[in-house]
């Protein structure tokens, strides 16, 4: 067995490349890879190769891999949820001070200041950059996951009052939220009562535009709001002129643009809710660490598009993953190539998620390529790999 091969997309640590180890031969510019890591490169206009199993996202956010055309190919496709949690609440915490207090602006002001008498100039100017503090205000926290349960908590810690809405949490999630954060059932009732709000939600077809001219509407006047997310989940012409209104006081962007860049109240910010030297290694680490379990034992961890799945270490003579549809009669027929040529199965299992499942079957005695064939022609079966 050669090497495996990985192709690398945007500076990915080194601390998790580190531990491919030998026998992997990693780099930007390798042309026919088994996996993929990357962070934020788009892989929309991306033809894969054949050989292609696994991308994995150093990072949360998927919505720059084609997810639906990867199932449809069997090319598994992991994130490294929680990992850059940390980074981005810590971030939240320092939008919700720069909009409020004008640091920005002030330190701004600060550097023009000219002359020898600077401490005098400093305490006559001053007061235009006074701003409220964040202790007594209310938060709303849209998106309860790894990284909205993190900042809801820390402001619960800073005394805001928080408002959390999420009607997809997870038990896992739902269990790390302090007790002090109310449910918001509604959005509309958190537009209406929110100093801030801030999203911590995927960018999805459901939450495209999530905020828009209808959800400003609702707002309370002068409301700051955060959004690391994604841009898209923000309509930008709506978002401007609810600035220009007075109905939202100031923007903070970690995707700036264009349009929102000179926009009078937009802080923008260059994408750097996950960039710390601790976030980039845990990404890495994690990424990495999915991608050699799946590339060496076929175990399928934090995939978003496939089932979880584990058997271990693979020490059987060969072990089969089959990534298929998830339609009947499938593993019917998968036993029945191998029971007839008299394989012996030492251990089988397969799960299922959504439309799709995946089979690991681990075999005591060679597969002959004939009977892999057999298994690849099964109508929904998208890949079938020997390991
Ligand atoms: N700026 C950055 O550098 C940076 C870093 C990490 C993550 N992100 C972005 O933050 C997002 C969230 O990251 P995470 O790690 O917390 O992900 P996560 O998957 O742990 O949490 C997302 C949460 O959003 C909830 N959700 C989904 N649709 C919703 C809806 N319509 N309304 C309310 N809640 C909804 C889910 O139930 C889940 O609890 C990522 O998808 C990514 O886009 C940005
Ligand atoms: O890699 C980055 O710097 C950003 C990652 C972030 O957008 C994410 O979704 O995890």
């Amino acid at each position: 067995m050669g090497k495996y091969k990985i192709k690398t997309l945007n500076g990915i640590s080194k601390t998790g490349l580190d531990k491919f180890g030998q026998n992997y031969e990693v780099g930007s510019d390798i042309d026919t890879p088994d996996g993929i890591i990357l962070r934020s490169a788009s892989l929309h206009e991306t033809e894969f190769p054949g050989n292609l199993h696994c991308i994995a996202r150093a990072g949360a956010g998927v919505n720059n891999i084609p997810v639906e055309r990867c199932s449809e190919k069997g090319i598994v496709v992991f994130n490294t949820p929680g990992a850059n949690a940390n980074a981005v609440k810590e971030l939240a915490v320092a939008a919700m001070l720069l909009s409020s207090r004008k640091i920005v602006e002030g330190i701004n002001w600060a550097r023009s200041l000219k002359g020898d008498d600077l401490p005098k100039q400093v305490e006559k100017g001053k007061a235009q950059f006074a701003g409220p503090e964040i202790s007594g205000k209310r938060l709303g926290v849209i998106g309860l996951g790894a990284i909205g349960v993190m900042v809801a908590n820390a402001a619960v810690n800073l005394e805001m009052e928080v408002y959390g809405y999420d009607p997809y949490i997870s038990v896992d999630h739902a269990w790390g939220l302090s007790r002090a954060v109310k449910k918001a059932n509604d959005l509309r009732k958190l537009f209406k009562h929110c100093d801030y709000i801030t999203l911590h939600i995927p960018l999805t077809d459901e939450t495209k535009h999530m905020l828009g001219k209808e959800a400003f509407a609702e707002m309370k006047e002068g409301v700051r709001i955060i959004n690391l997310s994604r841009g898209e989940l923000v309509n930008d012409e709506d978002i401007i002129d609810a600035l220009g209104a007075g109905i939202v006081s100031e923007y903070v962007t970690d995707f700036p643009n264009e349009k929102l860049i000179n926009v009078p109240g937009v802080i923008p910010v260059p994408h750097l809710g996950a960039s710390t030297p601790e976030s980039e290694d845990n990404c890495a680490v994690m990424a990495v660490m999915q991608l050699k379990d799946f590339l060496e034992n076929g175990n399928i961890r934090n995939s978003v598009n496939f089932p979880a799945c584990d058997m271990g270490v693979s020490i059987v003579k060969h072990r089969l993953t089959i990534a298929h549809k998830n339609i009947p009669k499938m593993l019917g027929q998968i036993s029945a190539v191998l029971s007839e040529q008299g394989t012996n199965i030492a251990n089988m299992i397969n799960r299922s998620r959504g439309d799709y499942a995946y089979t690991m079957v681990d075999l005591e005695e060679e597969i002959i390529d004939e009977n892999v064939k057999r298994i690849r022609n099964i109508t929904g079966v998208l890949r079938v790999r020997v390991i």
